[in-house]
């Protein structure tokens, strides 16, 4: 409905929209840009102010046996929310990407520099996987995810706050090569599932109940998301776009971290790919 409402709106308003200039044209440009975003966020409507959606599960771990109160799943709904916002902003503007690595078999790596000075990398690869596939993997069985990705030491859901959000917490392996040591995070992972593509977003949060563990240098990923697309409708392939954006905290040089960061995409998208293929070849 709403897509349509807004081609009307564009089809009528388009012989006026030729006669405006500089500021008014780049006010509509906004409020375009705005609707797009709509469109992503439609799938995520529900869950704001209606708290019957939140169907929370009961969790198994001690760790996840506090109870939620209302107040604090609406705060971390609201942080994914916020994060999967943030980070797509980031990827929809296409100015000051640079290409940082481009790989024979199609995935390409590029970077930007954020007016805070971070850079910030963007993966573009396209999968053997369905975007259900990819789902699963990624978000439902993320607590698998160590299992298949040897860059990933542990990974334990904290918090489950209804199907589409939670709290996780990984750990970093010390693999050979990478000069950045282990790292843990503690982020609120937010999905939205639409019919052919899957938006996962994420940010660090700090809670005073998963204080920093001695011994590790505690990172924060995000605001970061992955979108993952169907191709097309015959083929099994996703399109698959990884915003990486991660302060990985310590002191080591920039130019250290922005090799490894780059690398750790590739790295993840390997074994990403080798787990789709033993899916494949399993039925
Ligand atoms: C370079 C060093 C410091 C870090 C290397 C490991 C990085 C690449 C690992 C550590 C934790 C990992 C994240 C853990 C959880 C999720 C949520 C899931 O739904 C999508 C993947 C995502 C977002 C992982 C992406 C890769 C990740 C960021």
């Amino acid at each position: 409905m709403l897509p349509a409402v807004v081609k009307l709106c564009c089809g009528i308003s388009y012989p006026h929209l030729r006669n405006v200039a500089g500021l008014q044209r780049t006010a509509v440009a906004v409020i375009g840009q705005e609707i797009t975003h709509l469109q992503g966020w439609r799938c995520m409507q529900h869950l704001i102010g209606a708290p019957a959606g939140f169907n929370y599960t009961e969790d198994k771990s001690e760790a996840r046996t506090n109870v939620q109160s209302k107040g604090d799943r609406l705060f971390y709904v609201q942080q994914g929310h916020k994060a999967m916002r943030n980070a797509l902003r980031m990827l929809e503007d296409s100015e000051g990407w640079r290409v940082e690595i481009a790989e024979s078999n199609g995935d390409v790596i590029c970077s930007k520099v954020m007016p805070d000075a971070r850079k910030v990398f963007r993966l573009e690869a396209v999968l053997d996987g369905t975007v259900d596939e990819l789902y699963d993997l990624l978000f439902v069985r993320v607590e698998e995810m160590n299992l298949w990705n040897p860059s990933i030491q542990q990974i334990k859901i904290l918090k489950q706050v209804g199907p589409e959000t939670m709290v996780t917490y990984e750990v970093s392996a010390e693999t050979a090569g990478n000069l950045i040591g282990q790292r843990d995070f503690l982020s609120v992972r937010h999905s939205c599932k639409q019919e052919s593509r899957v938006y996962l977003g994420g940010v660090a949060i700090q809670l005073e109940s998963f204080p920093p563990q001695a011994g590790f240098v505690r990172a924060e990923d995000g605001p970061t998301c992955i979108i993952i697309q169907a191709l097309d409708k015959d083929t099994r392939k996703s399109r698959f776009t990884w915003l990486l954006n991660m302060d990985v905290k310590g002191w080591l040089p920039t130019s250290i971290v922005n090799q490894a960061l780059p690398r750790a995409q590739l790295d993840f998208t390997r074994h990403l790919r080798r787990r789709l293929a033993v899916s494949a070849t399993l039925g």
